[in-house]
């Protein structure tokens, strides 16, 4: 993910509201000795798994909808990993290509079990039906076959998913330049590589190009660890709750420079302790830090994106 790491390092060297902390970042790795405590995907126990096409369907649709759940405080990623899969197990076809298509908000509702309009609820449906109208057009309906398109490279599928499916497009503009952070489309990989343990539909040979994915659990983590500095303009806002209009400076700032820090990270643990490290297993240790701790303060953006 050449594109995420240089379009956000040019935005960190150009930020104004945020700061990567060089010597907490140093701190941090210092006080864990090097060592990313281990965190096992699924830890939670919420996911669908059956080792074969059916898993990359759930996975490929939970990462079409993995984003936005701050605006009703009751619900979160568990409710949305956790339904998908009773909604399989109850039905073998409820994700199916063409059933995709068809759901209403009411229906998606119902499926997730949500007594309420869910957040983005419109763009939530249109993203559903594009998923099944391209997974049908391009790939016989199977998101199995567009991860076996992409030549076990990570890198291939981020940019297979971005060019047949726009809603995965997740990029914004900063200072007159693009830039591309690709989140959904990037863990989408990593949960294949996660669910599968590297194996068969989880195999990438190229894992470690994928980036960490700039949500909004992971940059509060990182602010909190002390790696991320706020101006105090923005710190305030984010501890007001105000919030954050998708594709301001602050609000690509905050995603580019957790993108960075971590990038950073990985540099000194390699450099310092001689341990090669994956993006994707630091993401894991800082979002389920995050996703622990109740009283986190995080920037509230709406956006499909995360
Ligand atoms: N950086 C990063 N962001 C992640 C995830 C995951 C879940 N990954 C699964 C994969 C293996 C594990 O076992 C996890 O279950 C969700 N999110 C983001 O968090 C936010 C939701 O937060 P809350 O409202 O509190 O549920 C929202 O932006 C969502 O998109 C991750 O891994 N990394």
């Amino acid at each position: 993910m050449e594109e995420v790491r240089i379009s956000s390092a040019w935005v960190a060297s150009h930020s104004n509201h945020v700061k990567v902390d060089s010597s907490e970042l140093e701190r941090v790795v210092d006080n864990i000795q090097g060592s990313i405590p281990k965190v096992e995907w699924n830890f939670e126990g919420i996911h669908y798994f059956d080792n074969g096409p059916l898993t990359v369907q759930y996975l490929f649709v939970l990462d079409a909808l993995n984003f936005c759940f701050w605006p009703d405080k009751d619900l979160d990623y568990n409710h949305l990993a956790s339904e998908l899969k009773a909604a399989l197990l109850n039905d073998k076809s409820a994700l199916d290509a063409d059933r995709l298509q068809s759901y209403t908000g009411p229906q998606l509702r119902q499926l997730l079990k949500w007594p309420r309009v869910l957040p983005l609820e419109e763009e939530r449906v249109r993203l559903l039906h594009e998923v099944g109208q391209e997974l049908e057009r391009s790939f016989g309906g199977e998101a199995a076959n567009l991860v076996k398109a992409c030549g076990k490279s990570a890198v291939s599928l981020v940019t297979l998913v971005a060019r047949h499916f726009p809603g995965f497009r997740d990029h914004s503009l900063y200072k007159g330049r693009q830039v591309f952070l690709y989140k959904r489309a990037q863990i989408f990989a990593a949960d294949l590589w996660g669910a599968f343990k590297g194996q068969g539909y989880g195999y990438f040979y190229d894992i470690s190009s994928v980036t960490i994915f700039a949500d909004y659990i992971v940059p509060a983590v990182l602010r909190q660890l002390g790696v991320l500095r706020y101006s105090l303009e923005l710190s305030s806002s984010i501890d007001a709750k105000d919030e954050i209009s998708p594709g301001s400076e602050q609000e690509v700032e905050i995603r580019a420079c957790s993108i960075v820090a971590v990038e950073k990270m990985r540099e000194l643990l390699e450099r310092k302790f001689g341990k090669q490290v994956l993006s994707v297993e630091i993401d894991l240790w800082l979002w389920a830090m995050g996703v622990q701790n109740p009283s986190l303060k995080h920037h509230r953006t709406l956006s499909i994106y995360y």
